[in-house]
């Protein structure tokens, strides 16, 4: 993947989206909006040319499941219908490297805005995270959106949406006792799961924040129990 022309972007702003995740929620304006046990979801009210495009931040703690795990689910094209129902279509337009791809997605159509397309690379990686005490790798998967002369935004039928999206994982293990083995009730993941949607043509503002408001909770929610009930017959993928 260094050799593509995107890779200097797409490790420029992966880095960057995983330094934004780790930062709290404590400064910047960001306000709590939905609880559900260990998962909290921030936005912060933002337009752009009058257009709504409220930064998202949700962390939530996982038990069960690696933050390697959770990745490799939120990456994989295979699966991505099994648990996204915000889209209508996906495909897989580049195949960059084997942890970089390109997507086309048709997202389902919020009325009275009219359809959005989104077309992004979507890239995952593992961090060495030293300066953590407890020393555990963190995996991140960003999606940024791109152009691609074959798939232009003004196609007519969509509105082509500009999304930045990062997903970023770190798994704890409570250590068993000496030499049993890990089983996966020592584990636990900590996520931070932030976007930000542009959505790229005029749509209702009151709309879209009761949109957002329903839709993210449920969105995040339903990923996290696809991934845990993927996984739980499965060995752990550290
Ligand atoms: C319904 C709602 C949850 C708000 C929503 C609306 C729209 C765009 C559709 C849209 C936006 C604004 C106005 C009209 N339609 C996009 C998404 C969205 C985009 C990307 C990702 S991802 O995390 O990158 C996983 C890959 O799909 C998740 C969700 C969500």
């Amino acid at each position: 993947a260094s050799q593509h022309r995107l890779w200097p972007e797409i490790d420029r702003i992966s880095m960057e989206q995983l330094r934004y995740a780790r930062l709290g929620v404590g400064e910047g304006g960001w306000q709590l909006f939905a609880e559900d046990g260990e998962m909290k979801m921030y936005k912060r009210e933002e337009e752009v040319n009058g257009m709504v495009v409220d930064p998202l931040k949700a962390c939530h703690v996982v038990r069960g499941v690696t933050g390697h795990e959770m990745c490799h689910y939120f990456f994989s094209p295979d699966v991505r219908m099994d648990w996204e129902t915000t889209v209508e279509q996906m495909t897989v337009i580049e195949t960059i490297a084997d942890d970089t791809l390109v997507f086309l997605q048709v997202h389902k159509r919020i009325w009275p805005a009219s359809q959005r397309d989104s077309l992004f690379w979507s890239h995952m990686r593992q961090v060495p995270d030293h300066n953590d005490r407890d020393g555990h790798d963190i995996w991140i998967v960003c999606n940024h959106s791109t152009e691609n002369p074959g798939f232009p935004s003004n196609n007519g039928k969509c509105v082509r949406v500009s999304l930045t999206v990062c997903l970023v994982c770190q798994t704890f293990i409570d250590p068993p006792k000496e030499g049993v083995p890990i089983t996966r009730d020592d584990i636990t993941c900590k996520i931070t799961y932030c976007s930000v949607v542009n959505p790229g043509g005029w749509a209702p503002a009151s709309v879209l924040r009761a949109v957002y408001k329903r839709e993210y909770p449920k969105f995040l929610k339903r990923f996290t129990a696809y991934v845990i009930d993927q996984c739980k017959d499965k060995p752990i993928m550290f």
